[in-house]
């Protein structure tokens, strides 16, 4: 199945999912200057409940911390969207050395990670059914760049003994996907897709503009999971990331000046 490698990676994935090619493919390369500011966008509401943070799991593609989606405990809401998306899951993107690992890039410029917090619209009756609507998904993106000691951060990292290899899970009960936000909630947004297979063009994108800090040990750490399961050969879980698609025509909105 898919995956990084060069033979299961980005330049592969057309050949199962043609949608790869598609009008509105995700990540992009943002170039602020090019980017229209856009008085109307609201700042965003992230209103997010610890008590609903579940469990965190090596999917093999990257980590995800999961979270119970019954209720409208953990949501976002204004912005760039309208109506109540819920949290579903949050992931990172990351790179085999400092210079590189995230998916939507700055004029040019990779940070060393990217975290992606999935929400979904809750005007569908579940995740599964949003996920094939083109306002069905909203995904808020912070990148992460090397600078002081993330303290937040350090409990998931702390996590990853229990996850090591593909399919390995284990609960991860109160943690707050807040304390992962950066200060400053200025944000590009613009329509795209899921990066990873099935690559659905479900999802608006809003990618925060300041990144959040860790430091080169601990992302370090990202690169000590494994892409393989228990008892295969190993493979250590790093460049999970898509480059840049082609903007095909797509306006990216700031909401900052
Ligand atoms: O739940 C999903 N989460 C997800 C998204 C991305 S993403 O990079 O594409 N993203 O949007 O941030 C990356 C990772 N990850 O762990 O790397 C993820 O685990 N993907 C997903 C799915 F797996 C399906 F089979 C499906 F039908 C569907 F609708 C989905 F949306
Ligand atoms: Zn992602």
């Amino acid at each position: 199945s898919w995956g990084y490698a060069a033979n299961n990676g980005p330049d592969k994935w057309a050949d199962n999912f043609p949608i790869a090619n598609g009008p509105r493919q995700s990540p992009i390369d943002i170039i602020p200057g090019e980017a229209s500011f856009d008085g109307g966008l609201k700042p965003l509401s992230l209103k997010y409940d610890p008590s609903t943070c579940l469990d965190i799991l090596n999917n093999g593609h990257s980590f995800q911390v999961t979270f119970a989606d019954d209720t409208n405990s953990s949501t976002l809401t204004d912005g760039p969207i309208s109506g109540i998306y819920r949290l579903k899951q949050f992931h990172f993107h990351w790179g085999a050395s400092d210079d590189k690992g995230s998916e939507h890039t700055v004029a040019g410029t990779k940070y060393p990670a990217e975290l992606h917090l999935v929400h979904w619209n809750t005007k569908y009756p579940s995740f599964g059914e949003a996920a094939s609507q083109p306002d069905g998904l909203a995904v808020v993106g912070v990148f992460l760049q090397i600078g002081d000691h993330n303290p937040s951060l350090q409990k998931v990292l702390d996590a990853f003994g229990a996850i090591k290899a593909k399919g390995k899970q284990t609960s991860f009960p109160g943690f707050d996907p807040a304390t992962l936000l950066p200060a400053c909630l200025d944000y590009w947004t613009y329509d795209g897709s899921l990066t990873t297979p099935p690559l659905l063009e479900s999802v608006t994108w809003i990618v925060c503009k300041q990144p959040i800090t860790l430091t080169s040990e601990q992302m370090a750490k990202f690169r000590c999971l494994l892409f393989s399961a228990e008892g295969e050969a190993e493979c250590c879980m790093v460049d999970n990331y898509r480059p840049p698609q082609p903007l095909k025509g797509r306006s990216v909105r700031a909401s900052f000046k």
